[in-house]
């Protein structure tokens, strides 16, 4: 048994997120805690909130709610999605945390001690009216490119065009709209990535066995143009983690907050401690997942992510780790994603394009979603959901393979022998070729499946529930049945048992229908199939069973065309 640490870039406060955020990192990552937990191992799953920064304050405004309650709302509604999905989080937790204040705190006072720390100070824009500094999304006015009259202090929407607030022709407050301002000093502390970029380079170099597109995103932002820059981890907003050495005022910084890239990756830290209070449990619960000299020597850290997250996790954050001298445990391997695109276009938060997580629930049970998205995942290159692939795959794989196969076995028994798996004939050389074909195939699917290919083990997968079907297409019980009702006997034990089978094998891709596969077969036995031919004789004859409802229904024509045409313009 290993000890698997595993976490799921945490998803951004300031709204629901669609099928792209989900199969980019959470699913992925669920999958995995799903089977590493099948085959026995320690598992802590954590994912969380990522709730500070402009866009945040930005929602609550417009939503008219206090900041905090505003996060506090939104985190209770993205915890009741992924329930929804069945996303097996050990714990959910948020950035926003008492955890998250004192170690990103500790972090910082941490990385000043160790000279990686220093002040910079800045020219920025600042409102009278407003009483503070108007950092980039704060402050709108004409792009000095374009001309667009309502461009904002990072960019403009209209070009395209990176911007600097000071550029903004005409600049006014984005709270207010009042035009009082003035360009002030103001300091700023930065973390000095640059000068770790030698050591950042060889650790990334250890890492032959990455994802490319991990390594390969790491190591442009490392060595293109002037390499790794330092980076400013403080601004001059009000909501945040209020800028401290350790648990020491930090002259200078008062009324700042940490920026939110330097305090994201750090909750992943603060959620183990988040859960372990959440259990009753003290600190040493939580450390010896994450603290080297605390018994985390033994932990595999894996964690999983969309490509826009790879520069914070390859680089940012290992500096903070590295740099702070303590032994803090390091990835050790970054699952990376391309993009799912929606329908010839992009999904989009901002712009509402595409089918988001509540809607997707709201049609149909989270199994489909699950199967599609990952059997569909952007692993080596970007991939692109539409309706009539959706339609066609759940159709053929869940309906007409897995669900089929489920139905026909246990509706033939009831009807011949009754609901208990029956006893007469024994296995002739078509059941001995089937359990070899599935043992090989399981064998597969585990090698897959370790490897976090998850294309690949959705394929593995579904060639299981072919080469049940196939089976029983060829030995035909219904057809033997008739002159020979042992030896169909025989060939229904098996296959009851296949059923069993399918329901272990398939629940990290689909929790709800491998659990109800468990419970129509009256059995709680879901121990991994180690010895695929024990496995295949765990349901004896004399067995209960209980024909399942339908699976999978199909989804009709109708229903892909009604969901093609709402799903077609932008959420409101
Ligand atoms: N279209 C996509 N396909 C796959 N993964 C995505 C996609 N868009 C975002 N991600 C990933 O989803 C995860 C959660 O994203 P996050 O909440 O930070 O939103 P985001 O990256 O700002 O996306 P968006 O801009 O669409 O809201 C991140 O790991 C991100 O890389
Ligand atoms: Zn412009």
């Amino acid at each position: 048994m290993a000890r698997h640490l595993i976490t799921s870039a945490i998803p951004y406060i300031n709204g629901i997120k669609h099928l792209g955020n989900l199969v980019g990192s959470q699913l992925p990552a669920d999958l995995y805690a799903r089977y590493l937990r099948g085959r026995g191992h320690e598992v802590l799953f954590l994912c969380a909130t990522d709730e500070h920064g402009t866009p945040a304050e930005l929602a609550a405004k417009k939503a008219g709610k206090p900041v905090d309650q505003y996060c506090a709302e939104m985190h209770g509604v993205q915890a009741e999605i992924a329930k929804g999905f069945r996303l097996s989080f050990d714990h959910f937790g948020r950035s926003s945390s008492k955890q998250n204040h004192a170690l990103t705190q500790h972090f910082a006072g941490r990385l000043a001690d160790q000279g990686l720390i220093r002040e910079v100070s800045e020219k920025q824009v600042y409102s009278v009216a407003d009483a503070r500094f108007l950092p980039d999304r704060y402050i709108e006015g004409t792009c000095p490119n374009c001309g667009y009259d309502k461009a904002r202090g990072d960019q403009c929407e209209n070009c395209t065009k990176q911007l600097d607030p000071t550029d903004l022709i005409n600049p006014r407050s984005a709270i207010s709209g009042s035009t009082d301002l003035e360009v002030r000093e103001t300091k700023h502390l930065y973390l000095m990535q640059s000068g770790m970029r030698a050591q950042l380079n060889a650790w990334i170099d250890e890492k032959t066995d990455w994802p490319i597109l991990t390594t390969s995103i790491a190591r442009k932002w490392l060595n293109d143009g002037d390499g790794l820059q330092d980076r400013g981890i403080t601004r001059d907003l009000h909501w945040g983690i209020p800028v401290k050495r350790g648990d020491q005022d930090w002259p200078g910084m008062e009324g700042k907050v940490f920026y939110v890239w330097f305090d994201a990756p750090i909750e992943y830290i603060a959620c183990a401690g988040e859960w372990a209070e959440a259990h009753g449990l003290g600190d040493d619960a939580w450390e010896r997942w994450w603290r080297t000299d605390k018994g985390a020597e033994d932990v595999r850290y894996t964690q999983f992510m969309g490509k826009d997250n790879v520069p914070f996790h390859t680089l940012s954050f290992p500096a903070t780790i590295l740099g702070s001298g303590e032994p803090w445990k390091l990835v050790d391997y970054i699952k990376s994603f391309n993009y799912l695109n929606y329908d010839g276009g992009q999904f989009s938060t901002s712009q509402g394009r595409g089918v988001f997580m509540d809607q997707a629930l709201d049609i149909l049970p989270p199994d489909y979603w699950r199967w599609w998205l990952l059997s569909h995942a952007p692993e080596s290159s970007d991939s692109e959901f539409t309706w009539e692939n959706f339609q066609s795959s759940v159709n053929k794989d869940l309906a007409d393979v897995l669900g089929n196969f489920v139905s026909r076995v246990t509706k033939f028994c009831r009807s011949k022998f009754g609901e208990a798996v029956p006893e007469a004939g024994s296995y002739g050389p078509e059941e001995e070729a089937l359990i070899e074909t599935i043992t090989a195939r399981v064998r597969a699917y585990e090698r897959s499946m370790e490897a976090m290919e998850v294309r690949k083990s959705a394929a593995e997968l579904r060639g299981i529930w072919v080469a049940g079907n196939e089976y029983l297409q060829s030995v035909a019980p219904w057809t033997v049945f008739k002159t020979d009702p042992d030896k169909a006997a025989a060939q229904i034990r098996l296959a009851l048992n296949l059923v069993r089978l399918y329901g272990v094998l398939s629940a990290p891709f689909v929790p709800d229908a491998a659990a109800d596969m468990l419970k129509a077969m009256q059995t709680e036995d879901d121990s991994w199939p180690d010895d695929v031919r024990a496995a295949l004789g765990v349901l004896e004859a004399g067995h209960a069973f209980t024909v399942p409802d339908v699976a999978f229904a199909k989804i009709t024509d109708e229903q892909r065309e009604g969901w093609q045409a709402r799903f077609s313009g932008v959420r409101e």
